[in-house]
């Protein structure tokens, strides 16, 4: 996906160009409104014209009723099968409602009329009731579809949301397809109401059409000249409304992001603390003023929009009478005859209007149906790969070579330079360095999350970009500095450690004792079955050292080959830090390779081997009594820590 520079088409597609509000400068440094010359929705914006209409109809159809098939394949055939049936009621129905009336006119005696039309009221009476029992019949097969069509399309997009590489949910761009493909679930769900509406539109313009077809053949086009005007209105509103949706996406997200602050549980210390809540509520104020301004922009341009129709329907009409007249002034009519037209054009025009305005309806879901589609293609071009070179069972180590990173978008240095270096398995390896210097970086490479742009990291010999990854993923547990806080219970909590085995009490048990957290479970008030929640009912709120206790655990029920913990004691009192390094040794000489990262260098004692990081770049390596004997970063920096602690005269203040 690339962004264009230029615009999509007409007034409306420089609106994404406007200058940036100042709430979308100051709180998201620009313009939240995305410039519409984005390719695929450009065309999508061209495309919407009345012929891409018809001709790309049947395609989207295609895709709704292939989502429905697969949401409950016995509605589809219901639904299908009581429309088509009703269909034929109401043509059996007319065809024998024509029958009465001839009968009506053609007997003798009042009696004998009657008996005669006797057996065609009866085929009237059996395909009403048909024609009803069939309506029951897709009302119900409807309302089984539809939120099972929802359900199915949802599943679709988190499905493919969760499967896609960490740089694609990291993509802006990417978003901006999350953020439309969002609705194509909903669509998809009313998608299946429209067809039933247009269905029903049909059968009664069918029918309307072909009395007047009788009556006399010229009042057929004019009925069809009565619709077009509403038609491209519906038309060119739909283009309008799907342009602004695709332009808006982004600053709804926004709108949507500022008021979830403004409820949210952990940022309500602050904000009251602070006092945020009206510099959040102001700028939340001013992006709706703005998405306001659009609506009625809109507004504004549907209006005239709809004058011109009305008007164009206004002519249509005229002349449409203007034909009849002529009709029945020149005699090719009779006065009975028009009567029956008129209401014929009414009810034709009405239904007729109906089914334009059903069949754009239709359209526009499924324009979001395959806005879905498009996201789930493209979320499967970056799904994480499937398959690959099977990793060594035990490998000696995991080297780095010359591996140069840049995180994706980013055009400043890289992220990592060309950093060489060895983590032999089965030890404790630190990561040292400044804030920024590429620690977590590293991590992340090394846990298969991102791909270098050049070298690479060999599981002895095996490239891990060519590797199995569910199997490099399977060897590494991770705690991240900012490890989820999931609304869970405790055990969920552990649990979701590795999520596709049963839940083991046994491993329980070791991961609480490994986390140092057997104190903590035992003081909640359900143990393991608390709600780990804030704002739900039941929910028990933790310290930020018993979370990470908890993250410990987690990453310790996953027992994996490779332990990643980054700053994993920073919110740990010192008695718990210690503990913390104790176990964390404990697992490395039951033959556990763990990758820390912190910047306690007193914790760094505990590693094997030391790598210090500067900027993108691997500046010294070794053990720590070496890396102190040399003099070099990692002394400096120990140094300057250790003297914090060292007993002196107090520094006079700055202030
Ligand atoms: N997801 C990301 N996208 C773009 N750039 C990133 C991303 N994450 C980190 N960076 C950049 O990469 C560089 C290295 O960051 P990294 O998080 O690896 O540093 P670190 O050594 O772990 O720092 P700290 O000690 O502060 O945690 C930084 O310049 C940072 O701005």
């Amino acid at each position: 996906m690339r962004r264009r520079g230029g615009h999509g088409g007409g007034q409306e597609a420089n609106d994404g160009a406007a200058p940036p509000s100042e709430s979308e400068r100051l709180l998201f440094g620009g313009s939240l409104r995305y410039d519409v010359g984005w390719s695929q929705h450009e065309q999508a914006f061209i495309e919407l014209t009345a012929w891409s209409m018809v001709t790309r109809l049947p395609r989207l159809l295609g895709s709704g009723f292939r989502l429905a098939l697969q949401a409950d394949r016995r509605a589809v055939h219901a639904l299908v099968g009581s429309e088509f049936g009703r269909g034929a009621a109401q043509a059996l129905s007319l065809l024998a409602i024509n029958r009465v009336l001839a009968g009506l006119v053609a007997g003798t005696t009042i009696q004998s009329r009657l008996r005669g039309v006797m057996p065609a009221l009866i085929v009237v009476t059996a395909a009403m009731t048909i024609s009803a029992l069939l309506r029951a019949v897709s009302t119900y097969a409807t309302g089984r579809l539809e939120p099972k069509v929802e359900r199915v399309a949802t599943e679709a997009y988190l499905e493919r949301a969760s499967r896609v590489e960490l740089a694609a949910i990291e993509d802006d761009e990417f978003h901006r397809l999350l953020d439309s493909a969002r609705f194509g679930a909903s669509s998809a769900r009313r998608m299946m109401d429209s067809i039933n509406r247009i269905v029903n539109a049909m059968i009664s313009f069918v029918t309307a059409a072909g009395v007047l077809t009788v009556l006399h053949p010229v009042l057929l086009p004019l009925l069809v000249a009565m619709t077009v005007p509403s038609a491209w209105r519906a038309l060119v509103t739909a283009r309008r409304r799907y342009q602004s949706f695709h332009t808006w996406t982004q600053h709804s997200r926004a709108g949507a992001l500022l008021s979830q602050m403004l409820t949210n549980v952990g940022a309500a210390p602050e904000v009251r603390v602070h006092g945020v809540g009206p510099f959040l509520l102001h700028h939340f104020r001013a992006l709706s003023e703005a998405a306001e301004a659009e609506q009625a922009r809109l507004a504004r341009i549907e209006a005239r929009t709809g004058l011109i129709a009305a008007s164009g329907i206004g002519v249509a009409t005229v002349a449409t009478y203007l034909t009849l007249g002529g009709l029945l002034l020149g005699g090719a009519m009779a006065l009975s005859v028009a009567g029956t037209a008129v209401i014929a054009i009414r009810t034709g025009s009405g239904s007729l209007n109906s089914l334009v305005l059903e069949i754009n309806g239709l359209h526009q879901e499924a324009l979001f149906v395959g806005d879905l589609e498009r996201l789930c293609a493209e979320a499967d071009r970056r799904a994480i790969p499937t398959g690959g070179k099977s990793l060594p069972q035990q490998p000696a180590s995991i080297r780095f070579d010359r591996v140069t990173f840049r995180y994706p978008g980013s055009d400043g240095p890289p992220a990592l330079d060309d950093v060489s270096l060895t983590i032999p398995t089965g030890r404790i390896i630190a990561l040292v360095g400044g804030n920024g210097s590429g620690k977590t970086t590293l991590a992340k490479l090394l846990a298969g999350l991102y791909t270098p742009q050049r070298g690479r990291i060999l599981w002895d010999d095996v490239d891990a970009t060519e590797a199995d990854r569910q199997q490099l993923s399977d060897r590494i547990a991770m705690v991240a500095q900012d490890f989820t806080r999931w609304s869970f219970t405790a055990r969920a909590n552990f649990a979701i450690g590795r999520p596709e085995i049963p839940i083991s009490d046994a491993r329980l048990r070791a991961a609480v004792r490994q986390a140092g957290a057997q104190e903590l479970v035992a003081e909640l008030p359900r143990g393991l079955d608390t709600l780990l929640a804030r704002g739900f009912r039941g929910g028990h709120q933790l310290s930020g050292g018993q979370w990470q206790r908890i993250g410990i655990g987690r990453a310790s029920y996953r027992q994996s080959q490779i332990l990643i913990v980054d700053e994993p004691t920073a919110a740990l009192d010192a008695r718990a830090e210690i503990k913390a390094f104790d176990e964390i040794r404990a697992l490395a000489d039951g033959g556990r390779t763990v990758l820390l990262i912190t910047h306690r260098l007193a914790s760094v004692r505990h590693a094997d081997l030391v790598h210090v990081l500067d900027r993108g770049r691997i500046v010294e390596s070794g053990a720590p009594d070496e890396l102190l004997a040399a003099g070099g970063l990692y002394a400096e920096l120990y140094e300057l820590q250790a003297s914090q602690f060292a007993v002196g005269p107090p520094r006079q203040s700055l202030l």
